[in-house]
């Protein structure tokens, strides 16, 4: 008996349903989940109307509580990204099916045969921000993987994940799959996420997917097991041997193509070698794209009275907003140093025409996604080819950056024998 098992609540009675609709998925063959989620495609786009109408409710009262605009941009939904989020699950159909995969596999010299063969996890909570496209990524997701999944939504975005949900429900039943593989955690007070936190026994793991607030608490509370994501304090480093029109490309998008996601970039190092060609050039770009530098002293004399003065709090800030800090560093290991004392561990880029630098910099950086000569927008499930993510992982253990169908899976070993005792 575990410690949820003798209490009940309408969110531990969801956790309850999901317990056994996951013993019922956990078999199902692939051709099965993915008649689900085509199902979920088509049924996204024939109840688009339902869903935009449901979305405003949530526009609206964001706008009333003065939300800003980068956060109802992430909020909204219209005919064209409910589109896009259909064909996000048709390309998570198209995925290899992770169940049973033989991960390792051997004949021992006994005769026993050996298999490890990936299995769901069961139930997996996921706790997330004001983004109801991660209502359907991580229902696609889980059921793809075999999984049954509790959705608890940020509370700004109820109106619209309870119309999502109410869709996935219909689409999985009318698949001959069970409704309650799929549900949206009742409630909008964050009772409920003390409450996915205590379902230990029923939910067998939860992904915090937010801010820093949501990651700690839900790290330092809760019983039932837990994969990290984290927030995106992520740097673009600039060596003595860049290309600098290429540094230019890449610091551009990674700060300005969509600056309220956490692989945008809110650092940039320069090495001294190249800080007189490229600071100018750089503040020129920077501007023009809307971005604000707070910078150390090189920075300040680059461009005088267009830089506001760096202090330590911009160095350890996520600003996921047209901001950016930036320093001249003297070498490249001055650069790794700043990035340790200052990074949350997602994704660093160095920008380089070294092979050399370039190898010494993916060796000393430690965080989920190092990239070379590319922009720190890349940190992403759908750009990796995953499909889709259910997170951002910066935690170390079993999953690390972009989560896919593998970071949804256990394993289970398959020991086969001929009538073998030991
Ligand atoms: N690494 C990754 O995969 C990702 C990281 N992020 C990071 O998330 C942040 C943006 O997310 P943001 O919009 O701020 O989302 P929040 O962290 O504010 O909220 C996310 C969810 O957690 C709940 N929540 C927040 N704080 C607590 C708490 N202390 N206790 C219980 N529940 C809580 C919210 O509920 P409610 O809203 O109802 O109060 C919501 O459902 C950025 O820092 C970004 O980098 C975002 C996505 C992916
Ligand atoms: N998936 C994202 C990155 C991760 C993410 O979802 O972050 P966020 O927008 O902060 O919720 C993207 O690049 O589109």
């Amino acid at each position: 008996m575990t410690s949820s098992a003798s209490h009940s609540s309408p969110v531990l009675e969801t956790a309850r349903r999901a317990r056994e609709a996951a013993a019922v998925l956990a078999p199902l063959p692939r051709t099965a989940r993915d008649a689900a989620l085509l199902a979920i495609a088509d049924a996204l786009v024939a109840q688009t109307q339902a869903i935009v109408a449901a979305n405003a409710e949530d526009i609206a009262k964001a706008r009333a509580a003065g939300t800003a605009e980068s956060i109802v941009d992430r909020l909204t939904l219209t005919p064209e990204r409910i589109a896009a989020i259909a064909e996000d699950v048709r390309q998570v159909v198209a995925l290899p099916d992770p169940v049973g995969e033989v991960v390792r596999g051997s004949t021992l010299p006994n005769g026993l045969d050996l298999r490890q063969v990936r299995v769901p996890l069961g139930v997996i909570g996921i706790i997330y921000e004001a983004r109801p496209n991660v209502t359907v990524d991580a229902a696609a997701l889980c059921l793809k993987s075999g999984n049954a999944v509790l959705l608890r939504g940020s509370s700004s975005a109820y109106a619209s994940n309870s119309a999502l949900v109410d869709v996935l429900r219909d689409a999985v039943q009318s698949a001959g799959l069970p409704a309650d593989a799929v549900q949206l955690v009742p409630g909008e007070s964050r009772d409920s996420v003390r409450e996915l936190m205590r379902a230990r026994g029923l939910v067998d793991v939860l992904i915090p997917r937010g801010g820093a607030s949501l990651i700690r608490t839900v790290v330092e509370e809760s019983i039932v097991p837990v994969i990290e994501t984290g927030t995106g304090n992520c740097h673009v480093y600039v060596d003595e041997a860049a290309d600098i029109d290429m540094a230019i490309d890449i610091l551009i998008n990674s700060k300005a193509q969509r600056p309220s996601v956490c692989n945008a970039a809110e650092t940039v190092l320069v090495h001294a070698g190249i800080a007189e060609k490229f600071l100018p050039r750089a503040l020129a770009a920077l501007t023009e794209a809307g971005v604000i530098v707070h910078g150390d002293a090189a920075w300040q004399q680059a461009g005088p009275g267009l830089v506001a003065p760096a202090t330590d709090e911009d160095w350890a800030t996520e600003y996921l907003s047209y901001d950016i800090a930036a320093a001249v560093v003297p070498d490249l290991d001055a650069a790794v140093a700043h990035i340790r004392r200052w990074t949350s561990g997602h994704t660093e880029a160095i920008v380089t025409t070294s092979q050399a630098a370039a190898r010494r910099f993916t060796q000393l950086v430690d965080s989920t996604t190092v990239a070379v000569n590319a922009s720190t927008r890349f940190t992403d499930g759908g750009q990796f080819g995953f499909g889709a993510e259910i997170g951002i992982s910066t935690q170390k253990l079993h999953a690390r950056g972009p989560m896919g169908l593998p970071e949804l899976t256990s394993t289970k070993y398959i020991v086969t024998g001929d009538g073998h005792t030991r």
